[in-house]
């Protein structure tokens, strides 16, 4: 139902000196039909010396400052609020108080039959608990909110399983009879004490009412009795209910926890009590109001029955340790008081069996779940999705109340989401105008609360924005012509039964028959009290015709009475023909309507199996649901944080590589002028050990010109040694010993007269080839595989001139052994060709060097030096410049 209206601003909304909040609406009057939604506050002890961010500034404000260390300071957006609530309860506010105000006018409301809806918001630990349930000397809401209607109908209380839940959110009318074969049922369905050691009955409580039967929910533990025996119940009442009405109370406990509602008041084995429960649906019932189906519903007969029904349904609940409170609620907790009240018949004995005669009201007290930040609870795991669950559904709540608002002021159409959350979905009735909704804001006032605080200050100054619709008035009296008073006069009726004897007379123990009848006089009485007979002497004639006017008036009355009696039973007897007539038709319709029905009972049990199938495939995948986005969100996480590690994992490999890179150009920068430095000293090596060997060629030279006088070779002044030039590697490849060498040949350069015989040549005439092998001195003959070959030859140690100067030596060898740097015994074979001069002489004409050299492979020789990691490039450089360095062309066998 939506309101439409609109109204004027409170004069308590518009206090002078109160700083409100921009733009806020005015606030509807109670005189359009409608009630605001009502708000108060109660703020909770806080520990002396603790910094405190809530003040009350007077009964209906309070001032919230933002403390230094809060959020919104830190960014700069906090400033000074005031809000205003209808009451504001500071911390030393009693329990009762608080009852006083706010439940009990709700409770006055649910005996006359009126739906009401009671809930505690704040953050976690902020006194909900605390305000909802109290402790056994000082009760919350509930037990006094049981206590008070306990209180109030105890007179007019119905015998138990008179009325009796029809499973569809509505109740029956039973009849005696039945009642009575529940009641039976029930005690030998109760456990007998001697089973069940640890749980004894409570006592019925003195004036219990006339429940009679006792309760089968009705056990406790001793411990559990025992604090029932310490606690102070409320005393008070509600007075102007109608008595000849008679009053059942029964109480449903759910709990909506992820979401999901279950049913704490539900009957389990105690082997099975550790089995979770099973989630129950909300339906609408057929007058639209949404119920929780398959919900026990018990009937309690005195206020401890209740509260023990309270206690068991809180064992049950969902209580977590979180680090803010060590016995947080995880749970939204609904505890329902519904009152069935039905008049008595007329002669004030038995409920009148029809449901259109009975009116029911509904209280739902609500103990809604802390609001939480779940970093500051350190919460994990299944406390985790808990704070969520909790977060939306508060969340869903919000956006319902401010979605009405909306509406409300724009007139506008907007779907409220009732149906986002279980919690919502359940108070629907009551914000489409089925009751009174209140709403108690419990309140931390503790500085370090401030920046949740502030959001539920918020929420609350905007839910008493929101209006709705004021219940009709349910006629109590319902117009049925049945006697005011039946019950007081069955009552005196009985009891003056009882006083009289089995012969109608009054019993012996009875003071007098007459006290029973002056007690029925009231009741039957045909007018005013007799006046006075006695004859006063002079008076009697007065007194006679007092008494005559006192008979006339009563024969009259009972003339009158009698008339209406007679004209009652005319019409009882039309009606009750009228009636016969229509029973019979409505049999006949019945058999019909019965088949149809039974057909129809069948369709919709079948229809009801699927859609309970249905409701429960539906809520697996709602949890499959769930647990996938969770999953999805892990692994959202999951994948963020991997791909964190691989940019960084990339970076780092960057960082390497560029690291390696510098050390490679380093290391190759030092390898490259390692390299030229050693072989910058291996060419001066070289460089030196070929100047030693032309040295020593020199010295050769010497020695045969000296052995040879008369030997007519003449010899060129020896040239400047050519300065080595780098070589490349065409050179090397290309290699050709450099036989013009002059300091080999000892030709005379200028005259260029003898060309000096190429190895080609020499090939060509071996067969014809006259050596001259000379071995000046001692020569060791050394085990070499490689000899020279010489086919003919002619062997001196001492050269002599014919030896040359003949037709038939084309060939000069010359022997002569050395040591070299390792102390190995190299022989050169120094080689010339022998060839004629123009003067008729013969000139020697050096060509070759061979050496002939052994030496041990093991030895480390000079080359060895230059390491495994040689370069090619600068080996054969290295050749090449050794190649270079021998320029006389020597041929180096090993
Ligand atoms: N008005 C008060 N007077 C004295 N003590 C209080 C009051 N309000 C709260 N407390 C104490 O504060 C503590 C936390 O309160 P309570 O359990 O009621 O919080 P809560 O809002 O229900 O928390 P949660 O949402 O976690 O269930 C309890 O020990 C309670 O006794």
């Amino acid at each position: 139902m939506r309101i439409s209206k609109l109204c004027s601003v409170t004069p308590s909304r518009t206090k002078a000196g109160v700083r409100k909040t921009p733009g806020r609406p005015a606030r509807p009057s109670q005189s359009d039909g409608v009630d605001p939604v009502e708000v108060v506050c109660r703020l909770r002890p806080v520990p002396e010396g603790e910094e405190r961010c809530v003040e009350q500034l007077d009964d209906t404000t309070v001032l919230v400052t933002p403390p230094a260390n809060s959020q919104a300071f830190r960014y700069g957006t906090a400033k000074e609020q005031q809000y205003k609530f209808g009451t504001v309860f500071p911390d030393t506010a009693t329990q009762k108080q608080l009852f006083d105000a706010v439940a009990k006018p709700l409770v006055r409301d649910l005996l006359n039959g009126k739906n009401g809806l009671l809930f505690a918001y704040g953050i976690t630990g902020s006194g909900k608990t605390h305000t909802m349930m109290g402790s056994q000397q000082d009760g919350g809401i509930m037990p006094r909110c049981i206590d008070v209607i306990f209180n109030s109908i105890v007179n007019y209380q119905a015998r138990r399983f008179v009325f009796k839940p029809d499973r569809l959110n509505s109740f029956d009318v039973q009849t005696e009879a039945d009642a009575m074969l529940d009641r039976q049922r029930e005690i030998l369905n109760t456990p007998k004490p001697g089973k069940t050691p640890r749980k004894r009955r409570v006592p019925p409580t003195p004036g219990g009412g006339g429940g009679g039967g006792g309760g089968g929910s009705g056990s406790v533990t001793p411990d559990e009795s025992d604090a029932a025996s310490t606690r102070v119940p409320e005393v008070s009442q509600v007075s102007g209910l109608d008595e000849d009405n008679a009053f059942a109370v029964f109480v449903s406990y759910v709990e909506i926890y992820n979401n999901y509602v279950y049913d704490l008041l539900e009957e389990v084995a105690p082997e099975n009590m550790k089995k979770s429960l099973q989630s129950r649906m909300l339906r609408e019932d057929n007058n639209k109001n949404i119920y929780v189906h398959g919900a026990s519903e018990v009937e309690v007969s005195t206020p401890s029955e209740a509260l023990d029904a309270l206690r068991r349904g809180q064992r049950r609940r969902k209580v977590a340790h979180t680090t803010l409170n060590t016995e947080s609620s995880r749970s939204h907790s609904v505890f329902t008081i519904r009152v069935v009240q039905a008049p008595l018949d007329p002669r004030g004995e038995e409920v009148l069996d029809d449901k259109a005669l009975m009116v029911v009201g509904q209280l739902s007290l609500v103990d809604l779940a802390g609001s939480e930040r779940t970093n500051r609870t350190k919460n994990n795991g299944d406390r985790l999705r808990e704070a969520g669950n909790i977060n939306n559904s508060l969340m869903v709540l919000r956006t319902c109340i401010e979605t009405l608002r909306e509406n409300q002021l724009n007139n506008a159409n907007k779907m409220v989401p009732y149906r986002d959350s279980r919690i919502t979905h359940l108070f629907k009735n009551y914000f489409d105008g089925e009751g009174k909704v209140k709403m108690v804001v419990c309140v931390n006032p503790r500085a370090e609360e401030y920046d949740e605080t502030i959001h539920v200050m918020k929420f609350a100054e905007l839910t008493q924005e929101v209006v709705v619709a004021r219940p009709a008035d349910r006629p109590l009296d319902m117009g049925i012509g049945l006697t005011p008073g039946r019950r007081k006069a069955n009552q005196i009726l009985r009891e003056a039964q009882r006083r009289l004897g089995s012969d109608g007379r009054p019993s012996e123990a009875e003071p007098s028959g007459g006290e029973a009848a002056a007690e029925l006089a009231p009741v039957f009485c045909l007018g005013p009290v007799w006046p006075s007979m006695a004859m006063t002497p002079g008076e009697e004639e007065e007194t006679v015709r007092c008494l005559v006017r006192f008979l006339e008036r009563r024969v009259q009355l009972r003339a009158t009475l009698l008339h209406e009696l007679q004209r009652q039973q005319d019409a009882f007897r039309q009606l009750l023909v009228k009636t016969e007539m229509e029973m019979s038709a409505l049999r006949q319709e019945n058999a019909q309507l019965r088949a149809s029905s039974d057909g129809s009972s069948r369709r919709t049990a079948a229809l009801e199996a699927r859609l309970a199938s249905a409701e429960a495939a539906n809520d697996s995948l709602n949890r499959r649901f769930r647990e996938l986005n969770e999953n999805q969100a892990a692994l959202v996480n999951e994948l963020g944080e991997k791909e964190m590690l691989l940019n960084q994992e990339g970076l780092e490999r960057e960082r390497v590589k560029q690291r390696m890179k510098t050390r490679m150009q380093q290391e190759k920068e030092r390898l490259a002028s390692d390299m030229k430095s050693r072989i910058k000293m291996n060419r001066e090596m070289l460089k030196t050990e070929m100047r030693a060997k032309d040295e020593k060629l020199r010295a050769l030279r010497d020695i045969i010109n000296n052995e040879e006088a008369g030997f007519a070779v003449p010899s060129a002044p020896p040239a400047p040694a050519p300065r080595p030039r780098p070589s490349t590697a065409n050179e090397t490849a290309t290699f050709r010993p450099s036989r013009s060498d002059p300091r080999l040949s000892g030709t005379p350069q200028p005259k260029r007269t003898v060309a000096a015989t190429t190895r080609h040549r020499r090939s060509k005439s071996t067969d014809a080839e006259v050596w001259l092998d000379h071995r000046p001195g001692h020569v060791l003959e050394l085990a070499t595989i490689f000899q020279p070959k010489m086919k003919k030859r002619k062997s001196v140690t001492k050269l002599d001139a014919k030896d040359v100067i003949n037709d038939k030596t084309s060939k000069y060898v010359l022997t002569h052994q050395d040591q070299d740097s390792q102390g190995e015994v190299e022989t050169h074979m120094v080689k010339g060709d022998v060839l004629p001069t123009v003067g008729g002489g013969r000139a020697v004409v050096f060509s070759d060097m061979e050496t002939l050299r052994l030496s041990n492979p093991g030895a480390k020789r000079p080359s060895d030096e230059l390491g495994p990691g040689l370069d090619y490039e600068l080996a054969r450089e290295r050749c090449a410049t050794g190649i270079e360095g021998h320029a006389a062309g020597k041929r180096r066998k090993t």
